[in-house]
């Protein structure tokens, strides 16, 4: 039930059921103090029977009290152990078998939700998870099962007695019950409030480049403002709702004391309970209700905590993509029949049929949104497509796991991702175990390896988040080196050599002359000499072939590839006038 409701891994399932007994043990344990004094009163109450104190009796019992102090400990430090080791690695497995799911889901997903939420999914809702399973489910459950157990012993004694004491526990848990809705729907209002005021935070920090140049400050700090004051009223008001029905839930319970005295009353008139066994009832239920008091203040945090759990599981209604990981290829032509892709209900790429061929360089053409960055990105299967199939080698590419598939593919793009590590660390991500001198030999022919040999660590210099440290330049050529010692046989190349200026780019074309030498290749340029010696050029528009051929022919052809061409050599001419 437990493994269902929180949905859980049989470890963890485990685990936490130890934790729920650990925790009830400690409780126990807590009860021998409370036999002890018990026993040390009805001894002392002996001569009310006509009986004499036996002395000795009190010795041991002192005697034990010691003893049972140890004990307390002991159980204590063990729960302790178990309750937190067992949370720390609930959260820890959470988040990565969560961050592994999150890898092989369609980059479309992302597009659906921002990283800020992605984000505090991973920190935030594990966090939760982190805290339920140190405190609250082991101390619900624990007290629970303690609970259980005081009122099955007192029935045995007198059920009559033990009735009156428990009968306003399912009443209390019952309104509470009851009252779920209302806590879902107000931990739901106070989780998205808590998200939207992150993602403001977010955007405010994002944005601070743009907020500085246009004097934003007043107004985006405003929506800031705004999403904290949000925050705090919906806090205060989780709190005051919470708070009320959880007094409300108390007082219920406490309506047992009244019960308990009168029974008990009636029961002591009657004969049918003798005054000191009504006492000791008496001292019991208000233990037993104070220890209540837990479970029922725990039951919010437990159903909050549900949400966030929920929540961290909805990523799991996703599906991944799947696909063989031990398929071969045996050549890499790639083949696009009758492709359609749409982002959400938007198509942007139209009954698209073409063929890139091994070994040579396809060129991808068009204005800016007729669908070109789409279509190197579907080959490289970031999303499925909607209709059509898109082979490599023959092999439908829905049929092949995607990062299989990135074995054969090195993808160039003109964002450069960088990750906050060393150079040398950012290169060698192209080939896993690299040798030093391997992601050298890549820097050199990426003309790298000049402007690292002059930063003061050389490889070990750190790049900063993504790459901030260096030039748009300096980051591109990091990413080709990637790739030239990836050696991949498929390259795509989207925009690569748009952020270098003249010098470096002449260098680096004779670099990325060698990485796609005898390879299949997709490149994608807005300059279009770039990409005039191409062996197929496909010009698109609005998501369509319009035309495809080698580039001189579409020139005598005319058409839009040579009125995209013309308009390239007007604005050679142009020039920056005030
Ligand atoms: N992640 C996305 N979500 C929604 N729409 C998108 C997304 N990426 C691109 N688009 C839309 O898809 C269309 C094609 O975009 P794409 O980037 O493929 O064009 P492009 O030809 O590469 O443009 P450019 O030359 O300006 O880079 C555009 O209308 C664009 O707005």
């Amino acid at each position: 039930m437990l493994k269902k409701v929180l949905i859980l891994t049989d470890r963890s399932d485990k685990e936490l059921k130890k934790s729920i007994l650990a925790s009830f043990l400690a409780q126990l344990s807590l009860s021998l103090p409370v036999m002890i004094l018990m026993m040390t009163f009805m001894e002392i109450l002996q001569p009310f029977w006509g009986k004499e104190v036996g002395w000795w009796k009190l010795w041991v019992l002192a005697f034990s009290s010691i003893a049972v102090v140890a004990l307390v400990f002991v159980v204590h430090r063990y729960e302790y152990g178990k309750t937190y080791v067992t949370a720390y690695e609930a959260a820890e497995e959470k988040r990565t078998t969560l961050a592994e799911y999150l890898r092989k889901l369609p980059l479309s997903y992302f597009g659906k939700k921002d990283l800020t939420e992605i984000t505090i999914n991973m920190m935030s809702d594990c966090g939760t998870i982190e805290q339920s399973f140190s405190s609250i489910i082991p101390a619900f459950g624990g007290t629970m099962l303690n609970l259980l157990l005081t009122c099955t012993l007192l029935a045995v004694f007198e059920w009559r007695m033990a009735l009156a004491i428990f009968i306003s526990v399912p009443v209390s848990f019952g309104f509470l019950l009851l009252c779920r809705k209302t806590h879902d729907y107000i931990g739901k209002m106070h989780l998205q409030s808590k998200l939207d005021a992150s993602e403001q935070m977010q955007e405010y920090l994002e944005g601070i480049k743009v907020i500085k140049a246009f004097g934003l400050g007043g107004d985006k700090f405003k929506s800031l403002e705004n999403a904290y004051r949000n925050l705090m009223k919906i806090s205060t008001k989780t709190e005051t709702v919470n708070g009320a029905l959880t007094t409300v839930s108390m007082m219920m319970l406490r309506f047992g004391i009244p019960l308990t005295i009168f029974a008990g009353l009636n029961l002591v008139v009657s004969e049918s309970l003798a005054l000191p066994y009504f006492l000791m009832f008496l001292i019991f239920s208000s233990r037993i209700y104070s220890s209540l008091s837990t479970p029922l203040a725990l039951w919010r945090d437990l159903l909050y905590a549900m949400l966030s759990i929920r929540r961290l599981h909805s990523v799991y209604e996703e599906k991944t993509m799947g696909g063989s990981d031990t398929l071969t290829l045996t050549h890499y032509t790639i083949e696009l029949d009758n492709v359609s892709f749409g982002y959400q209900n938007k198509l942007v790429i139209k009954d698209v049929s073409f063929c890139i061929p091994q070994g040579k360089v396809t060129a991808l053409v068009g204005p800016s949104g007729s669908g070109k960055s789409t279509i190197s990105k579907l080959i490289a299967r970031f999303w499925d497509i909607n209709a059509g199939s898109i082979r490599i080698g023959g092999t439908d590419i829905r049929d092949i796991d995607p990062e299989h598939l990135f074995t054969w593919i090195s993808f160039v793009f003109q964002d450069v991702v960088l990750f906050n590590d060393t150079i040398y660390n950012n290169i060698a991500i192209g080939k896993a175990g690299a040798s030093k001198e391997e992601v050298e030999e890549a820097a050199r022919r990426a003309n790298c390896h000049e402007f690292v040999s002059r930063l003061p660590d050389r490889y070990d210099t750190l790049v900063g988040e993504n790459g901030n440290t260096l030039s748009g330049g300096e980051r591109q050529r990091i990413s080709i080196a990637r790739a030239l010692l990836k050696d991949a046989p498929i390259i795509l190349l989207d925009e690569a050599t748009a952020s270098l200026d003249p010098e470096n780019e002449l260098e680096i074309q004779g670099a990325l002359s060698q990485l796609i030498k005898n390879k299949t290749v997709v490149v994608i340029a807005h300059r279009l000499r770039t990409i005039a010696g191409a062996d197929n050029i496909v010009v698109l528009e609005n998501g369509k072939v319009v035309q495809q051929g080698a580039g001189a022919e579409l020139l005598k052809t005319g058409g839009l590839y040579a009125r995209l061409f013309g308009i390239q050599q007007d604005n050679a001419e142009w020039s920056l006038e005030s």
